[in-house]
C-alpha cells in the first residue's frame, strides 16, 4: 500500500517498546512498527526518533534525537540500554513482602549517575503492623534527601492517585520495584487502560507470551509519560568509572577531596575522610559496603 501523503516526509515519534531489533513508536495517536537501518540496535524506550514510513503502520528509524538522560540495565557483565529521556525514577517498595536495601541503593546509584531524580514510593501502608519498621528502614534514604511517598494502591486508591498525579505531571517517570510490591496495582491506577495498551504493544511487536517481560512507555500527555519496567531490572552499573561511583553516593560529597591521598579509593586507606565518616556514623555502613561491592563489580567487567 502506498501512503502517498507521508511518502517522503519524516515524522517524529517516541519509542514505547522494544523487542530485539523491533521497536514500536507512538506518533500522535498511531503506533508504528519500526526497524533500524542496518544492524544497529541502539534505540531505547523513551527515545525520540525521526521516522520514515514504509507502509501504513511501519517505519524506519532514521535518527535518534539527543538524549537528556540514559539508564542502563544489567545483562550479565554488560550494560544494555534500559530507557532514555527519563526525568525521574520511582522505586516502589512495600511494608510486605520485604525489600532489599541493595536493590534500592543500586537504583539510586543508577539514578544519580544518569542525572535522574529518585523518589521512593512506600506502598501497602494499610498493613499497619509492618509500617513503623518499614518507615524506619527508609529513614536512611529520606535523610539523604530522597523523597518518600506513602500510598496504599489497594486500600486508598483515590488518595494514591492524588499523590501520584502532581508528581508525574510534565515528567517522564520510570517505575521499578521488586516483585510483589504492588507496582502493577499502581500502574493500573494511574494509567487507565494500561492492560489494553500492553496487549496492543505485544500484538504489534509479536512478543507472544512475553507480554510482561518488556519495558513499555505509556504516553499520558504531550509532556508526561510513564515507563513500566517489569520484573526488577537490575541496573547496569558496569559502565560507571570510580569517579562516577563515588559521586553517585551523595553523602560522600562533603568528604571527597579530603582524604590523605588524592586518588583514595575509600577502601582501606589511612586517613580516608569517607572511612572516618563511616566510622563515626555520618555515612551508613550499609551504603559504604555497597560502594565497595560496586567498585569491585566494575573492575570485573569483561568490556
Ligand atoms: N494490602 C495491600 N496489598 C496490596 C496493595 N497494593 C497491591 N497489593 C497486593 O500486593 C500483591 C502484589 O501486587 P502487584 O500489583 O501484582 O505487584 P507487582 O509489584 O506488580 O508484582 P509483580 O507482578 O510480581 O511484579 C497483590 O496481591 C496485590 O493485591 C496495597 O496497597 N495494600
Ligand atoms: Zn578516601
Amino acid at each position: 500500500m502506498i501512503v502517498s501523503a507521508q511518502k517522503n516526509t519524516t515524522e517524529v515519534g517516541t519509542i514505547i517498546a522494544a523487542h530485539g531489533r523491533h521497536y514500536l513508536a507512538q506518533v500522535g495517536e498511531e503506533k508504528l512498527q519500526c526497524v533500524t537501518r542496518g544492524k544497529k540496535s541502539d534505540v531505547a524506550v523513551g527515545d525520540r526518533v525521526n521516522l520514515k514510513r514504509t507502509s501504513a503502520n511501519q517505519a524506519v528509524i532514521e535518527s535518534i534525537a539527543e538524549r537528556k538522560t540514559l539508564l542502563y540495565r544489567s545483562d550479565q557483565y554488560k550494560s544494555k540500554l534500559l530507557a532514555a529521556n527519563v526525568t525521574q525514577l520511582f522505586i516502589v517498595v512495600a511494608t510486605e513482602p520485604g525489600f532489599t536495601d541493595d536493590l534500592i541503593s543500586r537504583a539510586l546509584v543508577a539514578a544519580e549517575s544518569a542525572g535522574v531524580d529518585a523518589h521512593i514510593i512506600l506502598n501497602k501502608t494499610d498493613i499497619e503492623a509492618a509500617l513503623p519498621r518499614t518507615r524506619q528502614r527508609l529513614e536512611v534514604y529520606r535523610k539523604l534527601g530522597y523523597p518518600v511517598h506513602e500510598v496504599s494502591a489497594q486500600a486508598h486508591p483515590d488518595a494514591t492517585c492524588d499523590t501520584f498525579m502532581p508528581l508525574l505531571q510534565g515528567q517522564t517517570t520510570i517505575l521499578i520495584g521488586q516483585s510483589g510490591m504492588g507496582k502493577s496495582s499502581i500502574i493500573n491506577l494511574i494509567v487507565p487502560d494500561a492492560d489494553i495498551a500492553v496487549r496492543e504493544i505485544s500484538a504489534a511487536l509479536d512478543t507472544g507470551k512475553h507480554t510482561t517481560t518488556f519495558t513499555r512507555l505509556y504516553v499520558m500527555a504531550d509532556d508526561t509519560a510513564i515507563i513500566d519496567s517489569p520484573g526488577f531490572q537490575e541496573f547496569g552499573l558496569y559502565q560507571l568509572s570510580e569517579g562516577m561511583l563515588e559521586r553517585a553516593f551523595r553523602e560522600f560529597a562533603p568528604y571527597l577531596g579530603k582524604c590523605r591521598f588524592y586518588n583514595c579509593h575509600h577502601l582501606t586507606e589511612p586517613d580516608c575522610a569517607v572511612l572516618a565518616a563511616v566510622k563515626n556514623g555520618d555515612i551508613a555502613a550499609m551504603r559504604h559496603q555497597l560502594y565497595v561491592q560496586l567498585l569491585h563489580e566494575s573492575s570485573q567487567k569483561l568490556y
